[in-house]
């Protein structure tokens, strides 16, 4: 990838199931160091947009270029590795300490290989991500005695530890109480100094998730793109309220959003 490639770049897509277009007319463009916000309702294509942009599925229509290979024409494994993907709903083996639950990350797998045994510096790189994602005191932890608040951040170390250019965050806070939710949310902001040169791209239902970094946002319903670009432009009541079929009203206080129905009751 070249300095001035986007990460992400999705023209004119449309997939099609059964004859049924699950996404339709999509396209974003993701450039290093933005953080993304892909919100919309149950069943609007999120997930579906994500798969694409983590390699995971190819469009019926229209292209997508992800780190400058375009989908089609690149080893999607390979691929796949140079993208680093947080998922609440990952498989990981119960018994796996912190430490190694990040290393997993180095195979894109829910154990480590047998016999396997890290380089200096994979050790050194896993037990760094383990310190910034503030797990040094559970680092021998297994990973079936981990909160749901540290699972959250394990996995996204694990995410982290091939350095990669682009990181998907599948509605990571999925689970957390209140505190748990901040912490999370407190160190995806983090990421912004940690790799100021990482685009993510976070799928939410919720204003409320958006860390106050967000950049950008990109609004979906039924397949189809409502509102795209930097977060102040994208976001607004009557576009939140189209996507969520409901009169919503959103507000920003210090950074942060938040949606309140806007329907009278009566
Ligand atoms: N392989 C498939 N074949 C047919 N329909 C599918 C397939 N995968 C997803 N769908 C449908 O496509 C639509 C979009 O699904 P998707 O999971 O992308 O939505 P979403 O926005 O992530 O939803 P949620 O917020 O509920 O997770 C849904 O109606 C879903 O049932």
């Amino acid at each position: 990838m070249t300095g001035d490639q986007a990460v992400l770049e999705v023209r004119d897509v449309a997939v099609v199931r059964q004859g049924r277009p699950l996404l339709d007319e999509i396209g974003v463009e993701v450039r290093a160091g933005e953080q993304w916000a892909l919100l919309g309702p149950n069943g609007a294509g999120k997930s579906t947009l994500l798969a694409l942009c983590g390699a995971r599925l190819h469009p019926t229509r229209g292209t997508v270029h992800v780190l400058g290979h375009r989908l089609g024409r690149v080893d999607m494994r390979w691929l796949r590795t140079h993208i680093g993907h947080v998922d609440p709903r990952s498989r990981i083996e119960p018994y796996l300490s912190v430490r190694d639950v990040v290393l997993t990350g180095l195979h894109a797998a829910a154990d480590l290989p047998k016999r396997w045994q890290p380089t200096d510096a994979a050790s050194v790189t896993a037990d760094a991500l383990v310190g910034s994602l503030g797990l040094t005191a559970r680092a021998d932890a297994r990973w079936e005695v981990l909160s749901q608040g540290e699972r959250g951040r394990a996995l996204i170390a694990r995410a982290l530890v091939t350095r990669p250019d682009l990181l998907l965050l599948d509605e990571p806070t999925t689970g957390l109480d209140l505190a748990a939710r901040e912490i999370l949310l407190d160190v995806l902001g983090e990421l912004r100094v940690l790799r100021p040169e990482l685009a993510t791209v976070m799928v939410t239902h919720h204003l409320e998730e958006l860390p106050a970094t967000t950049t950008h946002a990109l609004v979906i319903a039924g397949g189809r793109l409502l509102a795209s670009g930097p977060v102040e432009d994208a976001l607004d009541s009557d576009v939140i309220s189209r996507a969520f079929g409901h009169p919503i009203r959103i507000d920003r206080v210090n950074g942060r959003w938040s949606a309140t129905s806007a329907a009278r009751v009566g």
